[in-house]
């Protein structure tokens, strides 16, 4: 008997595929509009800073979508789950992989984005975009929105803050300022009361609890240049604020990002740690999930009950 196959359809930002993929990949970033030279140059810049030859969110996404395939069937030997790529910004774009799904005879699908706090910019946007594919070729549907409290997400990243923790001399732990961050988005989204500000709010709420903090905060990172006011306050601000207060031990933890690319390796890694050598300050950052098998073990476990739920109001 052949089993019943179910496709998965597994969304994520995209990267360019080389540098000189950067420019194209920008103008789609801004809905067709290219780029001016001097920011396609600064863009450039960033990726050539961190890539050394190769662009780590491809490699990273391809392997989340694989690992993600191997749990869910070793998971659930009795179907059979097939991951496809959708990506937001680069090729295979989310309409491409709801295409390859129905060319390869899948009729049900559930749709994930490997970002686990939903807003109506980033999460919605994918989302309906697969939506209007999948209508249009009759493809049956349904999407995992959120699971920025699931416990073995929890379970990850409260491993990654306690090991940066220990980065920290011993006696001074205590006096490390946790700053749990995520990718800003214009203030507008506030009006709409999108739920992405509280979300972030309750993983680091929750994390603080499991770990014990008592010092922490939330900052916004990577925010856009542009003229309309994004989300604040922005975490090289909080940085300068709180060394003025006496703070020089900082733990970032980048709980809005599953992966290491340009936002982790660029604007923490290289900016954020530049502006804590001119303050002095000792900054850790905690490891980015990437295929971490209890991430991997989250994403299965929400695409596996998204899955039962659709397939019994059917
Ligand atoms: C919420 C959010 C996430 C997290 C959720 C999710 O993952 O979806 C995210 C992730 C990412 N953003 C990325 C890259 C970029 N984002 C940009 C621009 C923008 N991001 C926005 C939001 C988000 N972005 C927004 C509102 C803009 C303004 C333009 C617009 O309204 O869309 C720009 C343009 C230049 C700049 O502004 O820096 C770049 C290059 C990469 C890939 C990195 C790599 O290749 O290694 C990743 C994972
Ligand atoms: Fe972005």
């Amino acid at each position: 008997m052949t089993k019943r196959r179910i496709g998965v359809l597994v969304m994520s930002y995209g990267t360019p595929e080389s540098l000189d993929g950067v420019e194209a990949y920008y103008t789609h970033i801004r809905r067709g509009h290219p780029p001016t030279p001097e920011q396609l140059h600064e863009l450039t810049a960033r990726y050539e800073a961190i890539v050394g030859g190769f662009f780590p969110l491809r490699e990273n996404t391809n392997k989340q979508v694989k690992g993600l395939e191997a749990t869910l069937r070793e998971e659930h030997p009795e179907v059979e789950f097939v991951c496809y790529q959708g990506l937001k910004h680069a090729q295979p774009y989310v309409e491409d992989g709801v295409e390859n799904m129905v060319k390869d005879g899948i009729t049900e699908a559930v749709g994930i984005v490997l970002a686990p706090h939903y807003s109506t910019m980033s999460v919605g946007g994918y989302v309906k975009r697969a939506k209007e594919k999948a209508e249009e070729l009759g493809l049956h549907m349904s999407f995992v929105l959120e699971y920025h409290l699931h416990p073995k997400l929890l379970d990850a990243l409260q491993v990654r803050v306690e090991k940066a923790l220990s980065k920290f001399a011993e006696g001074e732990r205590d006096q490390v300022r946790v700053i749990f961050t995520a990718h800003s988005l214009p203030e507008k989204i506030l009006e709409m009361k999108d739920p992405y500000p509280d979300q972030l709010l309750a993983t680091s709420k929750a994390l603080a609890e499991r770990v014990g903090l008592t010092n922490w905060q939330f900052g916004w990172q990577s925010a856009g240049q542009t003229a309309m006011p994004w989300l604040g306050p922005d975490i090289l601000d909080v940085m300068r604020t709180i060394k003025e207060e006496g703070v020089d031990k900082i733990l970032l933890c980048p709980i809005g990002f599953v992966s290491d690319h340009l936002e982790v390796l660029y604007d923490i890694d290289i900016e954020a740690q530049a502006l804590a050598r001119e303050l002095g300050v000792h900054l850790e950052r905690t490891a980015s999930l990437n295929t971490d098998p209890l991430y991997m073990e989250t994403l299965s476990d929400v695409v596996y009950k998204k899955w039962q739920e659709a397939a019994v109001s059917k």
